[in-house]
């Protein structure tokens, strides 16, 4: 038995696969498994990596807005939401959303009717809702971790309205990735300080005390009910990082 190459794989006796990489590229009659299978799988994911680097590139500087999808048009926190997407884009930033409903829709909004840059990172989900209707520049992700990485990259701070356990993940995540310094100068600002509250006091009380995070880890966080002092610190921390002319981002 001859050896056979399938690219850089080498492949003898036992493990020689009947036809050639064309044939089963050509043959339509096939199986058709391998379409669900991990190596098409990573094909995918790469599109979407491609896809989102693609479309965001030149987005400029933005923040990213979290909060749950569940807050319905006629909560005051999706007209705070409304507020900060409105003020955001008034100070020159695009703004960027899970693209759902609720706080995410609430901060599309504002950042659409000022006439900012409305950005809507969805995600697709067996209950489906698709983006929201003020989404400007939108991308459907597969894959959470995909997404995720598009917030990171292409937001320079984090917003996060009250929600739940998508929030506390996107919260928590940037929490980390500051905490072990693969991001720098990124503002975190929790709006709703009586919904807060008790997760700050929870980090202080039990985390802190049982030594689990640091005093400083804390001071990552900024608490407040003031969308101007949330809006005022993302742009401090953007004239921080790009001290003038107009910012250009780094690659
Ligand atoms: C629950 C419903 C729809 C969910 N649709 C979503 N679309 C886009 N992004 C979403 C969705 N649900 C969660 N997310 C992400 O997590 C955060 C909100 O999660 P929470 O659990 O509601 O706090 C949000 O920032 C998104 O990025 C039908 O109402």
């Amino acid at each position: 038995m001859k050896d056979r190459y399938k690219g850089p794989v080498l492949e003898r006796r036992g493990q020689v696969e009947p036809g050639t990489t064309d044939q089963r590229l050509l043959d339509s009659r096939g199986p058709t498994d391998w379409v669900h299978e991990d190596p098409w799988r990573v094909m995918r994911i790469q599109a979407e990596f491609v896809e989102g680097f693609g479309a965001l590139a030149e987005l400029g500087p933005a923040i990213a807005v979290f909060g749950s999808a569940r807050t319905p048009a006629d909560h005051p926190f999706y007209a705070i939401g409304e507020q900060a997407g409105r003020k955001l884009a008034e100070a020159g930033f695009a703004v960027i959303t899970g693209g759902g409903p609720g706080a995410m829709e609430a901060a599309n909004k504002g950042a659409c009717e000022a006439g900012g840059v409305s950005v809507g990172l969805g995600i697709e989900l067996p209950f489906e809702s698709g983006l929201n209707q003020w989404v400007d520049k939108g991308i459907n992700f597969r894959y959470f971790f995909a997404r995720k990485t598009m917030f990171v990259k292409y937001s320079q701070g984090f917003v996060v309205l009250p929600g739940g356990l998508g929030t506390f993940d996107e919260l928590f995540e940037a929490l980390t990735l500051v905490q072990t310094q693969k991001v720098t100068s990124f503002p975190i600002v929790l709006i709703g300080t009586d919904y807060w509250q008790g997760l700050i006091d929870w980090l202080r009380d039990t985390v802190l005390a049982e030594g689990k995070i640091n005093a400083g880890d804390l001071d990552m966080l900024v608490v407040t009910d003031d969308v101007d002092e949330a809006v005022s610190l993302m742009v401090a921390a953007r004239e921080d990082r790009w001290p003038d002319p107009a910012p250009e981002r780094p690659e």
